[in-house]
Parts: structure tokens; sequence; C-alpha cells
């Protein structure tokens, strides 16, 4: 059994031997927060009011769920009082949201897609959030979505929150990958694994197979390669999973290893990938870094790809070690 030491507790601790600042500390407080708030209201399903669509569309013109709603406004009105965060940016919103001007303003900014895994909301299947944390590079002045355009390598927190049988809290500030479980009764995350190393060899994998048709060469070999198990060229057999919500497969892959793929495709080529580089592909790079994978979008190490846009898009590849970069040489074969 291990002992029981809350989140407030592991990250005074950690502020206690410089890891990380008290704003850093109250910043992940907050977020963690409106994570447990929003873990008790998936909870309640249809009778929360959670179900279906919102009869709105996002700035990427997707449609959104009712759910995709609350969570962006909780997500925003937690954090929304200042301190320790200058300005946020969500998925879900057009542009940047500065703190209001009555309030002090801190040296951070939030990025985050509040409820990732839409689709699977109405199906009762894991959901979850994702953030990432950036210095404010110009505490001086008003912050501009320009300064939101850092590369992942500059992330000084990302973590999420998933949603499913249990709701978890895998988080890091730099320091390893740590995951926290919620004792609902208790009302507060506990520390459930302190670090999270992701095994090198892996023998699953996980993509949207019905995009095979418009897979570029390098993933089909990849993934046929696969596929032909015992008698391809790996010589071994592989499983498939693929859940359809980021953080849930994600997660998996954290827990037990594997590869997980979005690659860019000739159906999502034009707009970058599915993907989005700063609230989804950034953060889930710097847990998987920290938790001794690969993140690639199949040329690039996802963490160094300068961003041009709030919302850019990007194809992802990112797990287990040796796999990831069999992918990423199978793109410098093909390439060449
Ligand atoms: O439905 P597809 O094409 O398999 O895509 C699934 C992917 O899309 C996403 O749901 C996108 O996230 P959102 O729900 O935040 O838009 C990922 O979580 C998931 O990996
Ligand atoms: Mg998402
Ligand atoms: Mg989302």
């Amino acid at each position: 059994m291990l002992e029981r030491i809350s989140l407030s507790q592991f990250l005074i601790e950690a502020q206690r031997e410089g890891k990380l600042d008290a704003n850093l500390r109250l910043l992940i407080e907050v977020v963690a927060r409106a994570a447990k708030a929003l873990a008790v209201t998936i909870g309640k399903g249809s009778f929360a009011g959670i179900h279906g669509e919102a009869g709105s569309h996002n700035i990427q013109g997707e449609a959104q769920k009712k759910l995709d709603v609350i969570a962006n406004e909780l997500l925003l009105q937690a954090n929304a009082w200042g301190g320790h965060l200058a300005a946020m940016a969500s998925e879900e919103e057009e542009t940047i949201c500065l703190i209001p001007e009555r309030y002090p303003r801190g040296g951070y900014l939030l990025l985050f897609d509040p409820l990732d895994g839409s689709s699977n909301i109405d199906v009762n299947i894991s959901v979850g959030t994702i953030f990432s944390v950036l210095q404010n590079p110009r505490p001086e002045g008003c912050p501009t979505e320009a300064d939101f355009l850092q590369p992942g390598k500059q992330q000084v927190a990302a973590g999420y929150a998933i949603y499913g049988p249990t709701a978890q809290l895998v988080l890091s500030f730099g320091h390893g990958v740590h995951e926290f479980t919620l004792d609902r009764e208790f009302g507060a995350w506990f520390l459930s694994k302190p670090t999270i190393t992701i095994p090198e060899e892996t023998a699953e994998f996980a993509i949207n197979a019905s995009n095979r048709r418009h897979w570029f060469p390098p993933v089909t070999r990849y993934i046929d390669e696969l596929l032909a198990g015992k008698e391809g060229p790996r010589g071994r057999d592989f499983n498939m999973r693929w859940v359809g919500s980021m953080v849930a497969d994600m997660h998996r892959i954290l827990t037990r290893g594997g590869i997980f793929l979005y690659p860019v495709d000739r159906k999502t080529q034009a707009k970058g990938g599915k993907l989005r580089l700063l609230y989804e592909a950034n953060p889930m790079a710097f847990l998987v870094e920290q938790a001794g994978g690969m993140g690639t979008d199949g040329e690039r190490r996802l963490l160094e790809i300068v961003p041009e846009r709030l919302h850019q898009r990007v194809g992802v590849v990112l797990g287990s070690k040796a796999e990831v970069e069999r992918v990423a040489q199978y793109h410098r074969e093909m390439r060449s």
C-alpha cells in the first residue's frame, strides 16, 4: 500500500527542493482543481447535461459538444483570477484570453485542450484534459499571440487529466512524470505513481487504420510490417489498440509502452495534420520525453518545432523510443 501523498504535499516538497516556484505550483493546483470538478461533472453523465451537441462550432470549424463548452468555461474561469498567469490559449477559443486587468499578471502562459476525445463523450469512453505551461517571455508588456509561439522544449510543465473508470492526473514540471489518482470520497488527488518510465521496446501500436489509404509510404511500410507479425520482417506479433481519445491512448502507452501515430496523410496534409501542436502534441511530447520516450512528426523532433500559429496542426508519432526511432528512420530512408 502506497503512503498517501496528496498533490499539494507533493508539489510543496518539490518547491522546497527547488524544482518549481510557488507560482507554478499554484498554477498546477488550480488546473488540478478544475480537472477534479470536471471529473465529478463527467461522472454524473446525462444528469449533468453534458451529453450531445452544443449547437456551435469552434475556431477550427469543428462542431462543439456540450462538454467541450463546459470544460472550456470551467478552465478559463478557474484560472482567470490572476497572480500566477498572464494569459491563456484554448483549443476552443479563437484567440488568447488575457487575465482581466483588475488582477495582477503572473509570469506564466497556460494552454489547453479542455476536452480531448470529444467523439467519446456520449458513449461513456474515457476523455481527458491536456495542458501545457510556458513562461511569459515579456512580463512587462501585454501578452500577444506571438508570445505563445514557443517551441515545445520551452514548456516548463505539461500534463493531462484522464476521466476514465478512475480519474487520474499525469504531469511533469521537468523532473520526471508523476501520476495522481482522484480519491472521490476524499475529494483530492493522491500520488499513485511517483515516476513513470516508458519501456523502450513494445508490442502494441495505436493508429486509426481507417485512414490507411491516405497514408504516406513510410507510415504504410511501418504499419504493414507490424501487421505481418511473426511471419514478417519484425519476426514477432504486435497488438493494436485505438481508443480515439489521445489522452486514453497516450495513458496506455505511458503505463505499459507502445507507439501512437496520428501522421500527416493525404487527407490532412493541407491543414498540416489532425492533432494540434500547442494543445496536444507538445504537452504529450514533453511527458513522453520526460518518461524516456520519443516524439517526432516523422521528420522533426516535436519539441523543436517553432509554431507559426496558435491552432497549428502537426503529424504525431509518440511513444517507446525504439519504435518511434524506426518510424523516423523510415521517413529518412524513403525521402532520400
Ligand atoms: O476520430 P479519429 O480520426 O480517430 O481521431 C481521434 C483523435 O482526435 C482527437 O479526439 C482530437 O481531440 P479533440 O477531441 O480535442 O478534438 C484525439 O483525442 C484523438 O486521438
Ligand atoms: Mg484533443
Ligand atoms: Mg478538445
